[in-house]
């Protein structure tokens, strides 16, 4: 899915979240975004995914604009990962994967689906353990499942390593990359830290609802070399 944020402003009554950005990702394209705390990360986010509305500008999916008519397939087909895991604790794993798909008329068997996006996330074996039987890498891995669940086209991150040590945090993101690529999905990921940024193919960053910056990941040396590339 390509997405594009054109001339985006966004305001609230004491001050401008987001202030005439541009930014456009290309289908298949991950681009983690960077900046401050209150830069507007999250307010991007939430309007790539159609759960926010800009004040002025638009925004793009496959070069429609995503019109009010719009905003509910457009969600639909958005899978949406948190910092902190916002799991149900009365439900199973596999129900909480689960909990998008059950009020909708869906073409797949929904517990077959569930358990394919459990293995997925390498959680097959604990679909029926519940959110406080599992550590935080896990909980984080059931809700990238649940994101998953409705073979989304867009996922949005936020801050989805925020509540993880670092080397479970890796963990998250790797699998996270390498789900992206198996699903062929567009990819935006808000994050403070830099090793993450980096795992993206583009680091934008963000300050006082502006893009100061907006780079491509050089590809890693390990990537070169599988490429036959040049390495000094
Ligand atoms: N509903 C709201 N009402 C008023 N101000 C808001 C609202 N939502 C966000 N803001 C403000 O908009 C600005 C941008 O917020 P945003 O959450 O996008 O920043 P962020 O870069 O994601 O920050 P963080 O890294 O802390 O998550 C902040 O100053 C924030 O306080």
């Amino acid at each position: 899915m390509r997405l594009a944020l054109r001339e985006v402003t966004r305001c609230y009554p004491e001050l401008t979240a987001l202030d005439g950005v541009d930014l456009a990702v290309g289908d298949g394209e991950s681009v983690a975004l960077t900046g401050p705390s209150g830069s507007g990360k999250s307010t991007i986010l939430h309007l790539a995914g159609g759960m926010d509305r800009p004040d002025r500008g638009g925004v793009e999916i496959d070069g429609e604009e995503l019109t009010a008519r719009r905003l509910d397939a457009h969600r639909r087909g958005t899978g949406f990962v948190f910092q902190r895991f916002h799991l149900l604790p009365a439900l199973t794993a596999l129900d909480n994967v689960l909990a998008p798909v059950l009020p909708r008329r869906v073409d797949f068997d929904r517990r077959e689906r569930g358990m394919e996006m459990l293995a997925a996330v390498g959680l097959a074996e604990r679909a029926r353990a519940l959110p406080s039987e599992l550590s935080g890498g896990q909980r984080q891995r059931v809700a990238i499942a649940r994101a998953l669940v409705g073979r989304p086209r867009l996922l949005l991150a936020d801050e989805p390593t925020g509540n993880l040590d670092s080397v479970t945090g890796r963990g998250i993101v790797d699998l996270l990359m390498n789900l992206r690529e198996q699903f062929e999905m567009t990819m935006l990921l808000a994050t403070h830290d830099a090793e993450v940024a980096a795992s993206c193919d583009r680091i934008v960053r963000l300050q006082d609802g502006r893009i100061v910056a907006d780079d491509v990941v050089a590809p890693a040396a390990d990537a070169l070399d599988r490429l036959g590339g040049y390495r000094p």
